[in-house]
C-alpha cells in the first residue's frame, strides 16, 4: 500500500518499511523545542521526578525564550533563569530575543524528512519545509529528552488539493481562515493535513508556514507540503541540507479530499471567540477596534510586513488606537529595517516592537482591557485570549490588520487607499 509523506516520515524514524494508520510506532526525534511557555515545568520535573536524569542527545534540543521576552515580572524572570541555567549547564541551544520559536526554528534548524516534537502547539508548522512536527506536553517532552525517542499513532492524512493562484490582495492567511472555517476546528482531529496540487507550488514558502501553522487550530496533528524546489532554495539559501525529501505515492490512502480554488478566496475574518468563527471580511467591516496586532509565527513575516507597509505608507494610525508591529524574529526586523518598513509604521504612529509572542500569546505585551477589542495576526481568538475576559479578538490578514488600524475600525485595505 502507498504511503503519504507524513506517513513515510514516520516509518522512517521508526527504522521500518511502512507504517498505516492507527499503528503505534517508537520513533527516534530529529529535534526537540521547548519555549518559555513550559520549560520551567520540564525542567522542574527533570530535577524532582528522575531516578537518574540525563539528556540523551543535547544537540537535538533548542529552548527559546519568545512568550514573555523581555521577562514581565519576578515569576517569568525566575521560569526564564531556570529555562537558561538549565540549558547552560546542559549544553542546550538557547535563543532569547531573537524571535518567535517557530519562526527561529524555520529559519535556523528544520530539515525536510525531520521528525520534530516541540512543547507548542503550533510546531505543525515545519510541514511548510516537509518536516513533521508536532506539538506535544512537557512529560511528552521530558520523556524525549531523556530518551531522545518518543512513540507515534500514525494519523490519517487528509489531502487539500489546491488549484489556481490567489488573488490579489488575498493572502495565505485569508485561505487556511477559510478552509478552517469550513471545515471547523476539529474538522482534522489528530490527521495530518496534506496540502497538494499545483496550487500548492504557488505558495511561498512563508505562505506555507500560515497555512502549517493553523493545522493545529482544525484540530490537527500536523500540516504538511511536499518539500518542492522553493523548499530546496530556501534550505540553500539558510546553509541546510534536507534529511530526506519524500512525496506521497499515488495510491496514498487519505481519509478525505477536499479541493479548494485559491482564485475564489476572498479577505475573511474570524470572529470571536473561535478560530472557525470565519465571515467575509466585509461582513466585520465598521466594528470599532482598540487595538491593531500584525505579527506571530502565523503572519509576522517579512511578506507581512511588506503588505502592511504598502498599505500604510504616508496615512496614520487612527486615533486612540494602538497598532502594534511584531517582526516574526530579528531577521525580518533586520531586513524590515533595511526595506524602510519599520520607519514607514513608525511614521504612521505604529509601536513597533522586539521580535516576541506579543499579544498573540496576550500576557507580556499589548493586552487588551475591558470590552476591548483587537484586531490580529495572531493565531487565535478564544474568550481571554488577548486579555481580559470581556476583550474580543477579530483574526485577519496582514491587509485587514493594516487597514483596520488606519480606519479605528474593521476595513478592508481598499476602503483606506
Ligand atoms: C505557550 C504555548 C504552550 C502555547 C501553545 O502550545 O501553543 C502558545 O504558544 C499558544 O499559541 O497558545
Ligand atoms: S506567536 Fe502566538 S501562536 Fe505563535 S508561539 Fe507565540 S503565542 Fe503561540
Amino acid at each position: 500500500m502507498g504511503m503519504t509523506i507524513a506517513e513515510k516520515i514516520i516509518a522512517a524514524a521508526a527504522g521500518v518499511d511502512s507504517v498505516k494508520p492507527g499503528d503505534i510506532h517508537t520513533v527516534k526525534l530529529d529535534r526537540l523545542m521547548s519555549n518559555d511557555g513550559t520549560t520551567h515545568l520540564t525542567v522542574d520535573m527533570y530535577n524532582n521526578k528522575l531516578k537518574n536524569p540525563h539528556i540523551a542527545d543535547a544537540k537535538k534540543l533548542v529552548f527559546i525564550v519568545d512568550h514573555n521576552v523581555p521577562s514581565d515580572s519576578p515569576k517569568t524572570a525566575a521560569s526564564q533563569k531556570k529555562m537558561r541555567d538549565f540549558a547552560r549547564e546542559n549544553h542546550i541551544d538557547f535563543w532569547e530575543g531573537k524571535g518567535v520559536c517557530h519562526q527561529v526554528m524555520i529559519e535556523n534548524y528544520v530539515r525536510p524528512g525531520e521528525l520534530i516534537f516541540g512543547a507548542d502547539s503550533h510546531t505543525c508548522s515545519y510541514g511548510a519545509l516537509g518536516a513533521f512536527g508536532t506539538g506535544v506536553g512537557c512529560t511528552d517532552f521530558l520523556y524525549g529528552m531523556v530518551t531522545g525517542t518518543s512513540w507515534v499513532l500514525v494519523p490519517e492524512s487528509v489531502k487539500f488539493n489546491l488549484v489556481g493562484k490567489l488573488p490579489e490582495g488575498v493572502y495565505a492567511r485569508d485561505l487556511i481562515l477559510t478552509i478552517i472555517g469550513e471545515i471547523g476546528a476539529n474538522g482534522c482531529n489528530y490527521q495530518a493535513m496534506e496540502f497538494t496540487g499545483e496550487g500548492a507550488k504557488t505558495l511561498s514558502i512563508s505562505d506555507r508556514m500560515a497555512l502549517c501553522n493553523m493545522a493545529v487550530e482544525a484540530g490537527a496533528k500536523t500540516g504538511i507540503f511536499e518539500a518542492d524546489e522553493k523548499a530546496m532554495e530556501y534550505l540553500k539559501e539558510h546553509g541546510r541540507e534536507p534529511k530526506a525529501v519524500f512525496h506521497s505515492d499515488p495510491d496514498a490512502v487519505y481519509a478525505r479530499e477536499y479541493t479548494f480554488d485559491l482564485s475564489k478566496v476572498r479577505p475573511v475574518v474570524a470572529k470571536p471567540d473561535f478560530v472557525d468563527n470565519v465571515v467575509p471580511a466585509e461582513e466585520t467591516c465598521g466594528i470599532p477596534i482598540n487595538e491593531a496586532f500584525l505579527g506571530s509565527c502565523n503572519n509576522g513575516r517579512i511578506e507581512d510586513l511588506r503588505v502592511g507597509a504598502e498599505i500604510i505608507k504616508g496615512k496614520k494610525v487612527a486615533e486612540g488606537v494602538r497598532f502594534l508591529v511584531v517582526p516574526a524574529s530579528q531577521t525580518i526586523y533586520r531586513q524590515a529595517l533595511k526595506e524602510g518598513l519599520l520607519d514607514i509604521f513608525m511614521d504612521a504612529g505604529a509601536i513597533v516592537m522586539n521580535p516576541n509572542c506579543s499579544v498573540c500569546w496576550g500576557s507580556c505585551q499589548g493586552v487588551i482591557g475591558e470590552n476591548e477589542v483587537l484586531i490580529s495576526t495572531g493565531t487565535r481568538n478564544f474568550k481571554g485570549r488577548a486579555g481580559h475576559p470581556s476583550s474580543k479578538v477579530y483574526l485577519g490578514s496582514a491587509a485587514t490588520v493594516t487597514a483596520s488600524a488606519i480606519a479605528g475600525k474593521i476595513a478592508l485595505a481598499s476602503e483606506v487607499k
